[in-house]
């Protein structure tokens, strides 16, 4: 792509709309078809979504609290600051009622410190240098010194040979076993096939279905969605992949619908037929919400189980056994039901859906997969949806299709076209928190989601927006799934400007008026990418990325460039005074982040103390029903199961440069360290296999020290709610060995009490201090009534 045709944005105060639908029309493409979403089209629940039904908050799964508040670092930020922090909009209503009840005052009191310092970087970008401008090009063939060009042109080619070969280098073997594995896609071409129905009603879909459909203004069928719904009716399985945002949940929910009206209600007709797999919890709550919104409006009887980690098992497991027709699961909570919920089968399943398949496929989710499909029925109907689908044969065998159909809506692009897609340069790392804060400081005031690569760069950078009056919520793994749905619920309320993020919100989400999608730094992947920038700018809607681009992402850069049109792009600067100004206040902030860390670290541990003995209470009131539960069982030895998400992990930290740089350099500091402390490291030597094999052992000796503690705690608690003796009792050798287990309760003396000195069958010399007094008798009644007839039958 040429330089010239990159456009820079010099100064971030430029005005845009975002948030508002595309106005300019999109090119038709090749087909003639008009592959345009309708730009003003609003997936509008009929006020539903506002009112009932929360596409993050279900009834069922709103956040609870349980008495248990988690710890909301905004809270200690607050009481340091001395002030809550406010959203934007607050912010906006505030300064507005003020500035409306007092016309001379320009430089309102209730000003705080962040307007003040929103007005200085803003002077201070209106002198930005064109520098940065001079010295980036967005094509990724920047270098500041010839030798490093050279350098970077050769990973460059490396790069892009790698992709020609993937794009256009198949082997002719490879064309050959595609041929063999795919059916063709009758409605590929729309040219030659004039059956590609232009409405919904025109699909044959029943009456109820294109009521719901109305319903929910869903008036034309968006190109995936007129292309797959009608293949899905032939029960044929698909693989089905178009740009984030272009409707995929309802290409594959009408249909799953359709089909299930004409289902076999007789007797003993009812059984879970549908299934859609998710690879996180809150895209499986977003699609239920798709799917009983469509059902809801056509009044189906259709009824869902979201089958996901987080929420009760207890329920899940209740709801199971009236046999839902649609589960939508993810892969961990539904292999846990398959293996512990009595009489839970897949047996009867017909259709399998799964979204963002090609993440489904990576590792870290095979094995679960692979235990998922055993549980199907061969003869399904199986679906697999993604805007980066693979059609790569090696590893779509291992989900059993059946002759699958692709069913590729325009493969060349990968961007919604209403998406701009900015780059901001950053010379150094320390740069990166600086420059991003600067920018949300100066321009980019809310809806707007911000990736991260860690949980706890993520929460770090909670705490520093939070200092700079930033109002944000966080979203990943480290938090509860209250907490993660209260965080979603925020945002898309517009109570937090920001949504600091790691991939785990990278896929699916689908929150109406994210106006832009910040990369702090690049992702290792194209597709991780090309997801996390399709948060927004979807259904026809503007919006826009901006990236912060560093040395080690170039790479990522030019791939990211290479899949999108030229008029997509810009290159962003950030005025390097307002970045130095910024990196001077964090620099002064330092100090208060560490103490508000620990402060967070304190109130944690205390909690973590409460809960502990809460739990040793609860350990003693229910001991008999905690017993009972049979204990759940899972697919793989904790071994298996700890190798299988390292794995995972390992892939994800591996897409990473950066990152993986960065764990380089501190494990070969980590290494010097060692070597000048003691000689030799504990797994020095050993090689990755050993050395995983004896970090799993480690972990489950740590697990048995922890059960043994919590046994111990347990005792403890015991005794001390034992009631008081009334004299010393002379100690029972055998009294501690009966307390512990299910069975050592059978054998207990007084029929589950533990053996006391008021037991009159004790072996060893009687206490007749004891025997002689009334009160003893009175307890012995009053405390072991039942337990007491039991022993005596028994000596009968
Ligand atoms: N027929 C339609 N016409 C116009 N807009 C639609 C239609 N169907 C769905 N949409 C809109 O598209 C938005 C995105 O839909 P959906 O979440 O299914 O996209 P997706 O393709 O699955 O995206 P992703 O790849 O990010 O998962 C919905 O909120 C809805 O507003």
């Amino acid at each position: 792509m040429a330089n010239d045709l990159v456009t820079t944005i010099d100064s971030d105060d430029e005005v845009s709309n975002y948030g508002e639908p595309s106005q300019t029309p999109r090119a038709s493409t090749k087909s003639g078809k008009d592959d345009e979403l309708d730009p003003d089209f609003e997936f509008d629940f009929d006020g539903g979504r506002q009112e009932g039904l929360d596409l993050w908050g279900g009834d069922e799964i709103q956040a609870t609290t349980k008495g248990n508040e988690p710890i909301n670092v905004d809270d200690i930020i607050a009481r340091r600051r001395g002030k809550p922090l406010e959203a934007y909009r607050d912010r906006k209503r505030r300064r507005e009622e003020a500035d409306a009840e007092s016309d001379e005052d320009e430089e309102s009191e209730e000003e705080d410190e962040d307007s003040e310092m929103e007005a200085q970087v803003e002077e201070d970008g209106s002198q930005a240098s064109g520098s940065d401008a001079e010295e980036m090009d967005v094509d990724g063939s920047d270098a500041d010194t010839e030798e490093e060009e050279e350098s970077d042109d050769e990973e460059d080619e490396d790069a892009d040979s790698d992709d020609d070969a993937s794009e256009a280098g198949e082997t002719a073997a490879e064309i050959a076993r595609k041929d063999a594995f795919f059916s063709k896609d009758p409605t590929a071409d729309a040219i030659v096939d004039p059956t590609i129905p232009s409405s919904f009603a025109s699909m044959n879909l029943s009456r109820p279905l294109l009521r719901a459909l109305t319903a929910l203004s869903l008036n034309t069928p968006t190109p995936i969605q007129a292309r797959a719904i009608p293949l899905a009716l032939l029960g044929r399985d698909i693989l089905g992949s178009a740009v984030t945002g272009s409707g995929k949940t309802a290409a594959f929910m009408v249909p799953v619908l359709e089909r299930l009206c004409y289902r076999d209600r007789g007797k003993g007709g009812q059984a879970c037929r549908v299934l859609v797999l998710c690879p996180t919890r809150e895209l499986a709550v977003q699609c239920e919400a798709v799917g009983r919104a469509l059902a809801e409006k056509g009044g189906l009887d259709v009824r869902f189980a979201l089958l996901v980690g987080g929420l009760s098992l207890n329920a899940q497991a209740h709801t199971l056994r009236t046999l839902p027709d649609i589960l939508i699961a993810t892969p961990g909570r539904l292999i846990d039901h398959l293996t512990n919920t009595p009489s839970f089968t897949l047996s009867a399943l017909d259709v399998l859906v799964i979204d963002e398949a090609d993440r489904m496929l990576e590792a870290g989710f095979t094995d679960e997969l692979e235990e998922i499909i055993k549980a199907c029925p061969r003869s399904r109907q199986t679906m697999l949806f993604s805007a980066t689908m693979t059609d790569s044969v090696d590893e779509l065998v291992k989900l059993s299709l059946d002759k699958p159909i692709r069913v590729f809506v325009d493969p060349k692009r990968n961007t919604a076209s209403s998406l701009t897609q900015e780059f901001v340069r950053i010379r150094s790392d320390d740069a990166r928190s600086p420059s991003l804060l600067a920018l949300c400081k100066r321009t980019i005031r809310e809806k707007c989601i911000i990736f991260f690569r860690s949980k706890a760069l993520a929460h770090q950078m909670r705490i520093l927006f939070g200092l700079f009056g930033l109002k944000a919520a966080e979203l990943h793994g480290n938090l509860t799934q209250e907490q993660r749905l209260q965080a979603l619920n925020d945002f898309k309320a517009g109570k937090v400007d920001y949504l600091l993020a790691t991939d785990l919100a990278s896929r699916g989400l689908d929150i109406k008026g994210v106006e832009t999608v910040i990369n702090y730094d690049m992702p290792g992947q194209l597709a991780q990418y090309t997801h996390r920038v399709g948060r927004t700018a979807r259904a026809g809607r503007k919006g826009r990325s901006i990236s912060l681009v560093g040395e080690a992402d170039r790479k990522m850069l030019k791939l990211a460039i290479k899949q999108s049109e030229a008029d997509q792009i810009r290159h962003r600067i950030i005025p390097p005074e307002a970045v130095a100004a910024m990196t001077i206040k964090v620099d002064e902030l330092k100090d208060e982040i560490q103490d508000i860390m620990h402060e967070e670290k304190e109130e944690k541990l205390m909690r973590q103390a409460d809960m502990e003995i809460k739990k040793g209470q609860n350990m003693v009131e229910h001991e008999e029903e905690i017993y009972s539960r049979p204990a759940r069982t899972w697919f793989q030895s904790e071994k298996e199961k700890l190798a299988s998400k390292n794995t995972g992990k390992e892939a994800y930290i591996s897409a990473f440069p950066a990152e993986k740089e960065r764990r380089v350099r501190t494990s070969d500091q980590d290494k010097e360290k060692d070597k000048n402390a003691i000689k030799r490291g504990k797994y020095d030597g050993l090689s990755r296999r050993v050395k995983r094999r004896k970090m799993a052992m480690e972990e489950d000796e740590a697990d048995q020290q922890h059960v043994k503690s919590t046994t111990m705690a347990i005792r403890q608690a015991k005794k001390a709610f034992k009631p008081k003796k009334i004299t010393e009792p002379l100690a029972n050798p055998d009294a501690g060995k009966k307390q512990a287990g299910v069975k050592g309760k059978s054998k207990k003396v007084g029929g589950g009490r533990k053996g006391s000195a008021f037991d009159d069958d004790r072996k060893g010399p009687k206490h007749e201090g004891m025997r002689a007094k009334p009160t003893k008798v009175a307890l012995d009644k009053k405390g072991g009534k039942g337990k007491g007839k039991g022993k005596a039958k028994g000596k009968k």
